[in-house]
């Protein structure tokens, strides 16, 4: 695998492959890499001649007070990770070589960026927008790969590429979790002993609320009362987000019918935001086994 970190070189690198008609897949990260990431990276090179991975801690979606400067790092790591998969290119820009001045374009998906994590993190998503338009217009992939456990941006990311013909197909990889249920994260890392024992609590809310609508509820504010009284009875949560939605618009539902409904949870532990989300068809409910 070969690291790369100015926007040239990686052009460089992948002009000769695009013109011999290889396939490209892109799977963009911020790096602190754990087996979720490799989930994307061997879907990608399944799926692709060449596979290009990015580490890029992108500072135009971190808020003021939010963790841009102590974000876990180990490249070193990462790249051994990334090599051990198959992975033929690593770009890992620093932000002088992502931003030589400061950007004065953005790219935004203002309605569907507003609510929910984007109601806690004002501006998160189109931070996430415009880089990731940039690692588009940087490599040129034929796909690009993102995590469900992300599902706001997912859907974000699929929008943008709809709406402005991005030549690349936006492919979402299902959540890769912990022994406990757990979604794995970068940001695990920060939960103390204590902390990381409670975070059990949040998979254990998606059954919860798959419990109650197995049982008929077909109320979308009484499941997300409940759901939110579940997550309140261990101390050490905060849930900031608790919300039925559609899966395809993320539109607030009135009741729970026929069709799939998608329950997206954002939750604190101390300074931690943990992210988790699943789709629940109510016509097939099975209380899932992730805990
Ligand atoms: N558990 C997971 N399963 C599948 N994909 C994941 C998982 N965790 C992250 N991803 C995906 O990996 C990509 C890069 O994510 P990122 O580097 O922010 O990692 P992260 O673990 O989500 O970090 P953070 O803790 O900062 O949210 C995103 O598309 C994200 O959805
Ligand atoms: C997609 C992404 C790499 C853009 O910085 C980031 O938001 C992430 O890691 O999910
Ligand atoms: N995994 C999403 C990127 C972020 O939280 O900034």
């Amino acid at each position: 695998m070969q690291t790369f970190t100015t926007i040239a070189d990686l052009r460089a690198a992948l002009a000769p492959h695009r013109l011999d008609g290889r396939t490209i897949g892109l799977v963009p990260t911020m790096g602190y890499l754990h087996v979720g990431h490799m989930e994307l990276a061997r879907r990608a090179r399944a799926e692709n001649d060449i596979v290009v991975a990015t580490i890029f801690v992108n500072p135009l979606q971190f808020g003021a007070n939010e963790d841009l400067a102590r974000y876990p790092r180990d490249l070193a790591r990462d790249q051994a990770m990334l090599e051990a998969e198959g992975v033929h290119y690593l770009f890992a820009p620093g932000v002088a070589d992502m931003y030589p001045r400061p950007m004065e374009t953005v790219v935004d998906v203002p309605k569907l960026g507003a609510e929910l994590e984007g109601s806690v993190r004002p501006g998160h998503f189109a931070g996430v927008a415009t880089v990731v338009t940039k690692l588009f217009n940087i490599a040129g992939p034929d796909r690009a790969y993102f995590g469900e456990k992300d599902f706001q941006q997912l859907t974000i990311i699929r929008r943008m590429a709809e709406d402005l013909a991005q030549p690349v197909e936006v492919v979402g990889v299902p959540t890769v979790r912990e022994a406990d249920g757990l979604a794995c994260s970068s940001r695990n890392v920060y939960l103390s002993a204590e902390e990381r024992a409670a975070a059990a609590i949040v998979p254990r809310a998606l059954n919860e609320a798959e419990r109650l609508i197995a049982a008929g509820e077909t109320d979308a504010a009484r499941v997300e009362e409940a759901v939110t009284a579940f997550l309140r009875a261990e101390p050490l949560a905060r849930p900031e987000v608790v919300a039925l939605r559609d899966p395809e618009t993320l539109a607030d539902i009135d009741g729970i019918g026929e069709n799939p409904v998608l329950l997206l949870l954002f939750v604190r532990f101390g300074s931690t935001k943990l992210l988790d989300n699943r789709v629940i068809d109510p016509k097939n409910v099975k209380i899932a086994k992730v805990a």
